[in-house]
């Protein structure tokens, strides 16, 4: 059985009333003497001592209910995200000075920052916290790893077992229970989000999985953001305009019973910005990004897997989806026998030995991934996917309602030059910028080759010098297209 820890000391109703009066009025003699030192009002200090210790009194008539949140429930390998929250809610009131918490516990922080700390309360640590007029106290305890694992059921059962136990008053519970724990949860994920090292997550192949692993991550640090995007201004104010109606759509998604989810279609030439853009949306929304390689996805099975356990907030990505897969508009070819024993209805891809070696997931799997039953789990995440081909692609895949905004990326437009040369070489207006307007009216060039031309390569590199290579190598394009086109 679990140890039970001792009450908390502020809810110590159930001590003798004699040494509690007379410690409240040691206690108050003390804070009495000591704020005055600090200069605040005799009065105000008495006034709320007085309510302080009345309360504690009451408390010996009207008994204290617990609520216990555990790390770790049941047999379950992954941390309870009760307790994580729990744990974030707290922070605050755990690090102020004069909380009362005198011994933290130090974690290493999940992230780029090695030297940042998670701190928490240590073990017999409580602080306490007031809501709607109720008064409650949280308790920080753990016990014991428990022995009759036999060394199965990872972290859970090899650490000590941590817990947080609520106390608050019977006559509270149904605010406690009711408005405080969820006011709790959402404060505490609020607070995660706002302070996370956000993710760049990419999945491990069948062989490198283990336990319930499935996903490995990098601290995600893409400095791209919309206001370094070269592209058309109306094009991207109307993207982030999507992002932001999506990112508050909860409500809406619920009234008309759509799952919260979203799909992007990228499409457009090698270099006009399509990786790009994932990185601007993931930092323009504080999300985590989830860049799913198909090819080392076993099966369609593991692809669902795959995305349950991603968390919300997040943006899954498959870059360059025809080539990831065979799946383009042959779903509807000849049938064969499945690799996967939950795919042995569906409609294979004809594909060739190569491909057949590789491709064990289906085009029914990922449509399935992308809006069957599954993908309303958790909802806010936004599924991209990126493709040179979008002509290629089924269009089953990429019908409204799975890919809903199809965007184009396209070359180099003279908005987008300008912007370029704005951030590149800061300038907004050069003689040479007439020649650079016709030019781009004439040749296709993506916004990645100009911001090479643009990039100064040395000390003597400067807008005139790079101005003028990125006229010449639009010449010497303008010239091969049209060699090209008398041959
Ligand atoms: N629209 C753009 N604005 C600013 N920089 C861009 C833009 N497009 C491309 N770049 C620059 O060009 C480089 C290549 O772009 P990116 O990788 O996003 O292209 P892509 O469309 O994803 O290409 P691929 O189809 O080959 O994957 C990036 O380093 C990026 O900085
Ligand atoms: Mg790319």
């Amino acid at each position: 059985m679990e140890a039970s820890p001792p009450p908390p000391a502020s809810a110590s109703a159930w001590g003798s009333i004699n040494s509690g009066i007379i410690i409240s009025l040691l206690a108050v003699v003390w804070t009495v003497v000591w704020n005055n030192l600090q200069g605040l009002k005799l009065g105000d200090v008495l006034g709320r001592h007085v309510n302080r210790h009345a309360r504690r009194l009451a408390a010996i008539v009207d008994p204290y209910l617990t609520v216990t949140v555990a790390e770790y429930d049941g047999g379950r390998m992954k941390r309870s995200d009760a307790y994580g929250e729990v744990q974030a809610y707290l922070h605050r009131a755990t690090c102020a000075a004069g909380g009362g918490v005198r011994h933290l516990k130090a974690e290493p922080a999940k992230g780029a920052d090695a030297d940042a700390l998670v701190l928490s309360m240590g073990d017999g640590e409580e602080v306490a916290d007031e809501f709607r007029g109720a008064t409650v106290w949280w308790l920080a305890f753990s016990t014991p790893p428990r022995d009759d694992s036999g060394g199965r059921g990872g972290r859970a059962t090899r650490a000590d077992r941590r817990f947080y136990r609520l106390y608050f008053l019977e006559r509270d519970r149904d605010v406690i229970l009711g408005e405080y724990l969820p006011h709790v949860r959402r404060q505490g994920r609020a607070f995660t989000v706002k302070n996370r090292q956000r993710k760049l997550f990419t999945n491990l192949s069948s062989d490198e999985m283990w336990c319930d692993n499935v996903w490995s991550h990098v601290a995600f640090e893409h400095p791209k953001t919309f206001d370094t995007l070269a592209m058309d201004p109306a094009k991207k104010r109307d993207i982030m305009d999507d992002l932001d109606a999506f990112r508050r759509g909860k409500e809406y998604y619920a009234r008309v019973g759509k799952a919260w989810k979203r799909g992007y279609l990228l499409y457009g030439p090698p270099g006009t910005g399509k990786s790009t853009m994932i990185a601007a949306m993931a930092n323009y929304l504080n999300y985590d990004i989830y860049d799913i390689e198909l090819t080392s996805v076993a099966t369609n099975t593991s692809l669902r897997k795959l995305f349950i356990e991603t968390t919300s907030k997040s943006i899954i990505v498959i870059e360059d989806i025809d080539c990831s897969l065979d799946l383009t508009g042959k779903r509807k070819k000849k049938k064969k026998k499945s690799d996967d024993d939950d795919d042995k209805n569906e409609k294979k891809p004809e594909s060739t030995e190569e491909e057949k070696e590789k491709s064990k997931v289906t085009l029914s799997g990922v449509l399935n991934f992308i809006d069957g039953l599954w993908s309303a789990c958790g909802g806010e995440r936004i599924i991209v996917f990126t493709t040179n081909h979008v002509e290629k692609l089924d269009p089953a895949l990429i019908r409204r309602g799975r890919m809903d905004k199809h965007i184009e990326m396209s070359y180099c437009c003279f908005e987008a030059f300008k912007f370029l040369a704005n951030i590149y070489l800061g300038v907004d207006a050069h003689q040479l910028f007439d020649e650079v307007r016709t030019l781009l009216g004439e040749v296709d060039m993506t916004p990645a080759d100009v911001a090479e031309y643009l990039t100064p390569k040395g000390p003597g590199d400067n807008a005139d010098t790079c101005l003028a290579e990125l006229v010449r190598e639009l010449e010497k394009a303008k010239a091969k297209a049209k060699d090209n086109k008398t041959m």
